[in-house]
């Protein structure tokens, strides 16, 4: 009998790098959940609720929200869907997001999308967001079949408050001091695969062959 081992995937890269767009094709192609730490806290934002008005400044200021606070939101939602394999997006950002998720679960495959920040400088300015669904758009990119509208919804695009220029110099700086040590964490132990370049398109086809080679690997050895 095939066991089939549940996939426990994080993708990582700093803002803009097309974690979302990617993350929308790996779990079309390979049936995972999809846990956005950006898209749960913009829904909690949304709907107004206390952890939304809580952290809604610090995000809009381009600061990271409290490692203690987050890793409980993103396990909480994690032990929700713990029958499915999952893609994470957005967490860990910090080596103690890393080493909170480590204590709950094996992670097996973390993919890094290597964009550079010249190339994510001139993209998020021309993001647009589904805030219910985390769908992404861009109006040079993948535009919107309606301006201003979402594909599937018909509802309204936004631009997210924190894409303004200032707002993303710093959420990169805050990337490389706080985020780029997760990469060595995880290179150190084996489970890194990088993706270098500078159009999601070029860059897909090989996260693809990688991750069906992976996938195929991990469910032999639970068989
Ligand atoms: N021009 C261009 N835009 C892209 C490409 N890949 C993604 N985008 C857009 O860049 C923005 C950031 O991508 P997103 O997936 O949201 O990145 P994330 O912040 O890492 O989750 C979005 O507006 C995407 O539609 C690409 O290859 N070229
Ligand atoms: N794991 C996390 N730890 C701390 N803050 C986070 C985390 N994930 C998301 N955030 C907050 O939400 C904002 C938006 O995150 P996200 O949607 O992942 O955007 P991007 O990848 O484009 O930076 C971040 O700038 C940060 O303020």
């Amino acid at each position: 009998m095939v066991v089939q081992r549940l996939i426990r995937a994080v993708i990582m890269g700093p803002p803009g790098s097309g974690k979302g767009t990617v993350s929308g094709r790996i779990i079309k192609t390979f049936g995972l959940q999809h846990i956005s730490s950006g898209d749960i806290l913009r829904a909690n934002i949304e709907e107004k609720t206390e952890l939304g008005l809580l952290m809604k400044s610090c995000i809009d200021q381009g600061q990271l929200v409290p490692d203690a606070i987050m890793s409980r939101i993103i396990l909480s939602n994690l032990r929700r869907i713990d029958h499915s394999g999952w893609l994470l997006d957005g967490f860990p950002r910090t080596v103690p997001q890393a080493e909170a998720l480590d204590q709950a679960y094996v992670i097996d495959t973390v993919i890094n999308l290597d964009v550079p920040f010249q190339t994510i400088k001139e993209r998020l300015t021309s993001r647009w967001t589904h805030i219910a669904s985390g769908r992404v758009y861009n109006t040079d990119f993948n535009p919107p079949k309606v301006p201003g509208l979402d594909n599937i919804t018909g509802e309204p695009l936004v631009q997210r408050d924190d894409d303004k220029p200032e707002t993303v110099t710093r959420r990169l700086k805050s990337y490389e001091t706080q985020t780029e040590p997760v990469l060595e964490y995880y290179r150190s132990k084996g489970v890194l695969e990088s993706f270098s370049g500078t159009e999601t398109n070029k860059i897909w086809p090989h996260v693809e062959a990688f991750l069906h080679r992976k996938f195929s690997s991990l469910s032999q050895r639970a068989a």
